[in-house]
């Protein structure tokens, strides 16, 4: 019987990055969450103290900071590129990086009927993320983007429907044509190219996951998530699937009988728990595989 060391990886996780650009009057700003994760032949350090291989958590994080300044922070997914490579490329022990990345977004206060040059207010619940993994180096070299967003809470007070369902002895919910459909979405979609425009796929599929949600009558949160997996693919032939996770946040038809009022859809319960938890993933037959693409930081101890 020997003990040997499994997989393992080390990094820097939520390194908070704040970019100006004030080049100009009116500035810009990028905020992201970057979490780093390096992968190779790291065994000596974990069997023999040995750090020889080992390129500090810090350094992952000094090196977060300065490239924000070098190369900028044009889209998560191409800083989240820029710097997987450069571990990547640059260290021989170093056989794949992972970035994992969110991006707070702000819009600009208007302040006297006018969009203020460097005020901002933070802006709605969307974070919009970014996974990069990269492994090997030259012709070798494999690259998986998977661009995402996070707590996109969106409500529609009509054109939503449940019924039909399986019933049992324990069924007690009411089959309804007409009810409240809320979620606070995440999603999360894998593309196929780094040849990509990065921000307008990302507003693109925003759009998209508005449009289905808000147009389609849906007969479940099932077929809500499905048709907005199928209109983002049918859209981009760069993205090979999607995956999506929906919290049903249920809003009741609250009982106003006791006073003698009519309640038509007007008044409700938002319930935050237990909640309906509602995941899909829709993808094309002939996808790639996926690799490591969906394989998280912080899947070690699940
Ligand atoms: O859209 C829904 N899907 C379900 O599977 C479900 N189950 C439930 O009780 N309500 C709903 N709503």
């Amino acid at each position: 019987m020997a003990i040997v060391l499994g997989e393992n990886q080390y990094g820097k996780a939520e390194i908070r990055v704040v970019r100006i650009y004030r080049d100009l009057p009116r500035h810009e700003i990028k905020d992201v969450n970057v979490s780093s994760a390096l992968r190779g032949d790291f065994a000596a350090a974990h069997t023999h103290g040995d750090q020889r291989a080992v390129l500090p958590t810090d350094t992952q994080k000094q090196t977060a900071y300065a490239y924000a300044k070098e190369k900028g922070i044009a889209s998560i997914e191409q800083y989240g590129l820029d710097l997987a490579r450069h571990f990547v490329d640059d260290y021989e022990p170093v056989g794949g990086a992972r970035l994992e990345i969110e991006e707070y977004a702000w819009e600009r206060a208007v302040v006297g009927g006018a969009e203020h040059d460097h005020t901002w207010i933070r802006k709605g619940p969307a974070i919009r993320t970014a996974d990069v993994t990269v492994e090997g180096t030259g012709d070798e070299q494999q690259i998986w983007v998977v661009g995402g967003l996070k707590d996109f809470t969106i409500l529609k007070s009509t054109g939503s429907e449940f019924h039909d369902f399986l019933v049992d002895e324990y069924t007690v919910l009411e089959p309804t044509t007409d009810r409240v459909m809320a979620t606070a979405l995440d999603a999360k979609w894998r593309f196929t190219t780094t040849d990509v425009d990065w921000d307008a796929v990302y507003a693109g599929v925003l759009e998209l996951i508005v449009d289905r949600f808000a147009t389609v009558q849906s007969l479940a949160l099932q077929q809500t998530l499905y048709e907005i997996g199928k209109a983002v693919l049918e859209r981009y032939d760069t993205i090979a699937e999607m995956r999506l996770s929906a919290p049903n946040k249920h809003h009741f038809v609250y009982d106003l009988a006791p006073f003698g009022l009519e309640n038509h859809n007007e008044v409700f319960n938002a319930d935050d728990r237990p909640y309906g938890l509602i995941q899909a993933t829709v993808t094309r037959d002939d996808a790639p595989p996926s690799g490591p693409a969906w394989t998280p930081q912080l899947a070690w101890l699940v």
